[in-house]
């Protein structure tokens, strides 16, 4: 698959944006006319830098309102259209996008329109310019892809063709399934953008909702698989026009956007080989990545702090067992049933706790690390002695430390031999034996920085295969909190992440971005007796809420007064019932503790603005 991406996606002047696309990989570039406007460069010279970055310069776009008019404005837009025929030449560039009319068309005739599309096509010719015509979705008399093809069809020149934009087509709910109706050599150019399924007006949508493939919810497998079947085998590009993509460093937005490729020409091969079989032949070469399964679980998590006092002590109250100092680094590990936590003093001066790693149990550690990179992830370099156990990691938008560990069925891990229990354990954990009431770990929650969240969305999609649920809004007291939840099928993993709202102008400033690990166990109001008689500094939660539960929930008898008691959360649904609870914060991270009960399978979220007001209550007050 030849990738390509509009210059309109990235943010910096021309030369940077070209840059940032060759290094990221891609094979070819559109250039958005906006984007030479306001260059200091010349066409020679853009021409010349791309043959150095080895970037073919696909298109030239957009052009804009040409047909439908009158004879007065016709001649105009002639005169406008052959200017830029001439800086095409110069640029190098055969193919101009042109849009349908939104503006100017007064004329709703198909015949007219394509007579004077014709005109225009025959003055394109003298220049060796090609002209993709491009329904708009607002397009004034011309809005469907299908409509647009009908008009090249009257146009009936050579260097007449169209450009199908999968926003335009799929934002409209159109079938894309016309598109193998479409002569391959007439469709002159492809144009992708996915996006979050919204109800605005489509322009608005389309000018700064877009996201690349992976990152919303339309189907783009199922688009490429019409197109493929076309027998397309020209550019892919992305369009992605996007507030947050313009305005964010574009090094790292072509890589996402090169992620998001690579993904895509994956799935598109897979959505093929499913509908259609396999042995299938097409133009289009799609290449494969390593297939990897789903991590089937949760190996450890990291935190890392220069102080770890706060988080020892955190996880002996809930009931872990010190397992034990690693022989060569200042690192312990904590364990209760199958959740394990490593604190980490490496390299972590002036650090508040954080978690600085997760990992995953997966089949083929080497496969899996070796999709990763395939997908543009960075690699880990963690030097290890010559006795100790190599482990494959990467790291994530957010820079947390991504792991991909052998799987054990038995609840052993190979690394643990490298911890030594006998040295190191805080005297109030000496000699506590897991108490085993906690089993694993049942979620973690990262809080994403609101500029990567939509590319942290794509990594772990890709990268770990986690299936992507509908996002949700919660309320906190500083913004509403956006929520995405990333699982596989079996519920193993759960991974939410959370755009934390900005708080740089609240009085009680400091953005904190915390992070959590929410433990599973199976009788919670047991490990929460324990941790309270261990000193456990619980979230509190008001009474208010307690109140508003019975008036939902009609609670059993004395449950309420339980609940209270130990600060416990609550919630049902016709699954079965959830019941948890928070400890306070310390530096970045707090922990949670969970009891699925039958097959509740959410994550309390009528709960969360409560954790959230709590939680700042308490930060204005100076506690964590
Ligand atoms: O929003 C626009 O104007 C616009 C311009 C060019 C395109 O290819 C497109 O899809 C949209
Ligand atoms: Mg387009």
């Amino acid at each position: 698959m030849r990738t390509s991406i509009a210059t309109v996606c990235l943010s910096g002047t021309l030369e940077e944006k070209m840059r940032a696309c060759a290094d990221a990989g891609f094979d070819g570039i559109e250039i958005f006319e906006q984007d030479l406007l306001v260059s200091p460069s010349s066409p020679a010279r853009i021409r010349a830098l791309a043959g150095e970055l080895g970037l073919s310069l696909d298109l030239y776009q957009p052009f804009r309102d040409f047909e439908g008019v009158g004879e007065d404005l016709l001649e105009a837009n002639l005169y406008r259209a052959e200017a830029k025929f001439k800086l095409m030449n110069q640029l190098g560039v055969d193919t101009m996008l042109l849009c349908t009319n939104v503006a100017t068309a007064t004329v709703d005739d198909d015949e007219a329109a394509a007579a004077q599309l014709r005109r225009l096509g025959q003055l394109a010719a003298k220049y060796g310019v090609r002209i993709a015509y491009e329904a708009l979705a607002w397009g004034r008399f011309v809005s469907d892809f299908e409509h647009a093809w009908w008009i090249v069809e009257l146009v009936d020149l050579p260097n007449f063709g169209t450009c199908l934009d999968s926003f335009h087509i799929l934002s409209r709910n159109w079938d894309p399934s016309g598109i193998e109706k479409i002569p391959a050599e007439k469709i002159f150019f492809v144009q992708l953008a996915d996006a979050p399924r919204m109800s605005m007006d489509v322009l608005s949508w389309s000018r700064h909702h877009r996201v690349f493939p992976g990152e919303g919810d339309f189907d783009l497998a199922g688009f490429m698989g019409h197109l493929v079947r076309a027998g397309y085998d020209g550019p892919v590009s992305l369009e992605i026009f996007n507030d947050v993509f313009r305005q964010t460093d574009e090094v790292r937005t072509a890589v996402d956007a090169m992620r998001s490729m690579i993904w895509l020409e994956e799935q598109t091969l897979l959505h093929l080989q499913e509908a259609d079989g396999p042995g299938g032949r097409y133009a289009m070469k799609l290449a494969t990545l390593p297939k990897v399964d789903d991590p089937s679980g949760f190996n450890f998590t990291e935190v890392k702090a220069e102080d770890t006092a706060q988080v020892q002590e955190l996880l002996y109250q809930l009931g872990f067992g010190y397992a034990g100092r690693h022989r060569t680094k200042p690192v312990q590990l904590w364990t209760q049933g199958q959740a394990r936590i490593i604190i980490n003093e490496q390299q972590a001066r002036k650090m508040e706790p954080t978690i600085a790693a997760l990992g995953f149990d997966v089949e083929n550690p080497v496969a899996a690390a070796s999709r990763a990179v395939q997908l543009k992830a960075t690699p880990v370099l963690r030097p290890s002695q010559a006795d100790e156990e190599v482990l494959q990691a990467v790291s994530a938008p957010d820079s947390t430390e991504i792991f991909l560990c052998e799987a054990s069925g038995d609840g052993t891990v190979a690394w643990m031999k490298e911890f030594n229990p006998r040295t190191g354990a805080p005297d109030y954990a000496a000699g506590v034996p897991a108490a085993g009431l906690i089993t694993h770990v049942d979620h973690v929650n990262l809080a994403q920085p609101w500029q990567h969240y939509d590319e942290a969305v794509l990594f772990y999609e890709s990268t770990l295969s986690l299936d992507r649920q509908p996002s949700t809004e919660v309320p906190s007291p500083v913004g509403l909190v956006r929520s995405q939840v990333m699982r596989t099928e079996d519920r193993r993993i759960r991974l939410a992440l959370n755009i934390a709202p900005l708080v740089l102008e609240h009085p009680a400033s400091a953005p904190r971005y915390p992070q959590h690990v929410a433990f599973a166990c199976t009788d919670l109001v047991a490990v929460a007796r324990r941790a309270l008689e261990r000193g456990l500094d619980f979230l509190p939660v008001p009474a208010n809420y307690y109140a508003d539960l019975q008036a939902r929930f009609r609670l059993a008898d004395g449950f309420l007064e339980t609940l209270q008691q130990y600060n416990l959360l609550y919630d049902r649904d016709e699954d079965g019932e959830f019941l948890h609870f928070y400890t306070a914060t310390v530096g970045n991270v707090f922990f949670e503790v969970v009891e699925r009960r039958a097959g509740y399978d959410g994550y309390g979220a009528p709960n969360t603005p409560v954790r959230l007001a709590a939680q700042y209550g308490r930060t204005r007050r100076g506690r964590g």
